[in-house]
């Protein structure tokens, strides 16, 4: 993984021209607590941002587009791009494998774009180990266990048996906030976009993410 002073960085998703190295910003949660929905939003209205598209083994859900959703490839296809060291991170989540292609994010980072991503928390821990500095977390919770059990229903993208499989995780999962830099109970949805985005722009303004300032400042300091 390339350093943050790394010098193709650019101006991307900041005022003025100030390069900047981009950053990883996950969102972790319990299946349903509304992740995707929200990484949707996000991209909707900001022009700095791309998702992280993972590859996984699960079957793909009605209405996913494979090169979109995900890369959907079978499990001898998975362990090879393992064994060639092709993942940033990866894991077996509701005994399906998921993991994140390491091209597209690395070059992202490099021309100062933002890379969003959908991953659980065993991939947040492999990022946070390799890239802590490019790593802004966020974890989602639902407002109630009732809630989150209502939405993996009403959302109508898994059986009743997969669900109860989900259900039963949740708790697992949700042992992990305290490893996030964040945390957001997502009870309106607007309100918890508003609130990643102002997580994303701060992120976006701190110092050591600009690394184009001391030319800037220098530049500043001649005009005097
Ligand atoms: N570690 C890791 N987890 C992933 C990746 N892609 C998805 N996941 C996680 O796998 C879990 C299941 O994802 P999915 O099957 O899409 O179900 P959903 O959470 O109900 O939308 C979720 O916790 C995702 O965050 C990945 O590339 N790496
Ligand atoms: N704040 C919210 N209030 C009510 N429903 C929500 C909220 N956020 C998400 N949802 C709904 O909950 C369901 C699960 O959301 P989704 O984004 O698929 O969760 P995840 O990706 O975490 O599994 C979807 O039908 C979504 O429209």
């Amino acid at each position: 993984m390339p350093t943050a002073s790394d010098a193709n960085a650019t101006t991307a998703g900041l005022p003025g021209d100030i390069r900047r190295r981009g950053l990883m910003l996950v969102l972790s949660s319990p299946s349903g607590a509304g992740k995707t929905t929200i990484s949707r939003r996000m991209l909707e209205s900001d022009g700095n941002l791309s998702m992280s598209v993972s590859v996984t083994t699960r079957a793909k859900r009605p209405g996913e587009v494979h090169g979109k959703d995900y890369f959907f490839i079978d499990p001898t296809e998975f362990n090879l791009m393992v064994n060639r060291r092709e993942l940033l991170e990866h894991a077996k989540v509701f005994g399906n494998y998921y993991g994140t292609p390491k091209g597209a994010v690395e070059e992202a980072l490099r021309a100062g774009k933002d890379v969003l991503f959908d991953i659980d928390w065993q991939g947040t821990q492999q990022l946070a180990e390799s890239a802590r500095d490019d790593l802004v977390s966020i974890f989602i919770l639902p407002p109630g266990a009732r809630e989150l059990e209502r939405r993996l229903t009403t959302r109508a993208q898994d059986s009743a048996a997969e669900i109860a499989k989900r259900m039963a995780k949740a708790n697992d999962e949700m042992s992990h906030w305290s490893e996030y830099d964040y945390v957001i109970v997502n009870r309106d949805l607007d309100e918890s976009v508003t609130a990643v985005r102002s997580i994303l722009q701060a992120e976006r303004l701190k110092r050591r993410r600009q690394v184009g300032l001391s030319d800037f400042v220098r530049g500043l300091q001649a005009g005097l």
